[in-house]
């Protein structure tokens, strides 16, 4: 049985983690914490999931490594400076640690095949929708999808995207994560959904993924708390390695 402490509890991730966790026959819900609640309770854990908010997560993170336990962090907000600073804590503590922007399969698998397709098309480009009571923007998993998809046009050594636009209103064009231009919406009645646009030679490629609602990403929680324990390096970024991508 493999013991699961819950960070965000009453949210509406930690709240659908909590509910898979009750659900598993493997895994026991040890603690389910929130907000003034004290950590204390996440020592009966193996392993905690922590889906909180971009302003703590490193706080609470920093506090389970020195605590000795494995972490699974699905909350967004991690960029290379953080990436480094939770390394620099897992050189002397013996934890494990897994960061994912996204753990539904079939956004993994959409970040993978971009990745692959994007050397493809003179043009390339990315419009996340989420809920309105969304935190941050972009989306973490449009971020990522446009640094690895910059990643691999920079080693297919592709131009930039053509762009001509030389004057228009603010933020019109989007934000630009390493020359991928990303645009951010908020609707009500949406979950998590994203579209990346490739384009060229008189052809355009859509790829799309929705998230329907948030179970859909437990299969991939679940999946990463069973395996953060036996992971072979200490800090696993991204699901895509879990799933032999
Ligand atoms: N990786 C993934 O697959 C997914 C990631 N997310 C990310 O997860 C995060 C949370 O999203 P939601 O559940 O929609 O937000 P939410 O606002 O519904 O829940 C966050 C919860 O964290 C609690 N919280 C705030 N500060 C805390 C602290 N210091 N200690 C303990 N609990 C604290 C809040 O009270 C709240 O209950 C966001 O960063 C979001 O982008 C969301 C969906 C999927
Ligand atoms: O806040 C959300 O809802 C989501 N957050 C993650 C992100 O920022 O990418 C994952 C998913 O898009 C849902």
């Amino acid at each position: 049985m493999i013991k699961v402490g819950v960070l965000g509890a009453r949210g509406r991730m930690g709240g659908e983690v909590c509910r898979a966790v009750e659900g598993a026959d493997d895994l026991e819900l040890a603690a389910a914490v929130d907000e003034g609640d004290a950590l204390d309770a996440l020592t009966a854990a193996d392993v905690v999931v922590d889906f909180t908010h971009p302003g703590v997560v490193m706080d609470n993170l920093q506090w389970c490594v020195k605590n000795g336990l494995h972490a699974v962090v699905g909350t967004t907000g991690f960029d290379a400076s953080r990436l480094d600073t939770v390394r620099s804590w897992l050189t002397d503590a013996p934890g494990n640690v897994i960061i994912a922007p996204n753990f539904g399969v079939g956004a993994v698998l959409m970040m993978h095949f971009a990745q692959k397709a994007a050397p493809f098309f003179e043009s390339v480009e990315i419009v996340e929708t989420h809920h309105p009571n969304k935190a941050d923007a972009p989306s973490g998993t449009a971020h990522r999808t446009a640094e690895l998809i910059a990643a691999a046009r920079a080693e297919a050594g592709v131009a930039p995207s053509p762009d001509a636009t030389t004057s228009g209103l603010h933020g019109a064009r989007g934000s630009d994560v390493d020359g991928v231009h990303v645009h951010a919406v908020r609707l009500a009645g949406a979950v998590a959904h994203q579209e990346v646009l490739l384009g060229g030679h008189g052809e355009i490629f859509t790829m799309r993924h929705d998230s329907m609602n948030r179970a859909s990403f437990m299969p991939g929680v679940l999946l990463a708390v069973r395996e953060v324990a036996g992971r072979p390096d200490r800090l696993t970024l991204g699901i895509e390695s879990l799933l032999g991508l």
